[in-house]
């Protein structure tokens, strides 16, 4: 199996919505540091798993310098968004947010959903 990880650094805002009082539910931003990895049994024919580039630009064309309340149909926690990534990117397996140096989520796609890979 060849593995790949490639950390990509955005600067989005959002607001939560919780169901209690939070400073979190104002319009904020952070400048996110997300992790991909990915992972392919055989290598395609320009000898990657995915290339660095386009993982970059898969994350950056969606989310850099947006809203992301308004460009995702979820809430927008840190483990959303990793579900999210994970979900989009067939080869991804997890995805690393961090919004901010003390907070990091993470999402693993569960060996379950890895069936037909
Ligand atoms: N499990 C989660 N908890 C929180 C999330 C989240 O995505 N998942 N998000 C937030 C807010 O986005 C907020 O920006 C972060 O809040 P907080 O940790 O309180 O931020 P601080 O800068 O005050 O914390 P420091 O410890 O000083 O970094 C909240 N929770
Ligand atoms: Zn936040």
């Amino acid at each position: 199996m060849y593995y790949v990880k490639k950390t990509i650094e955005i600067s989005a805002s959002h607001q939560l919505r919780l169901d209690y009082e939070s400073k979190c539910e104002n319009l904020h931003g952070h400048n996110w540091i997300i992790t991909v990895y990915c992972r392919a049994r055989d290598l395609d024919r320009n000898g990657m798993v995915y290339d660095f580039s386009k993982l970059k630009k898969a994350v950056t064309d969606r989310l850099d310098h947006r809203n992301l309340n308004e460009v995702l149909p979820f809430n927008p926690t840190a483990e959303n968004i990793a579900h999210w990534i994970v979900q989009s990117i067939p080869e991804c397996y997890r995805a690393d947010v961090q919004e901010s140096r003390n907070n990091l989520a993470t999402y693993v796609k569960d060996d379950d959903d890895a069936e037909g890979e």
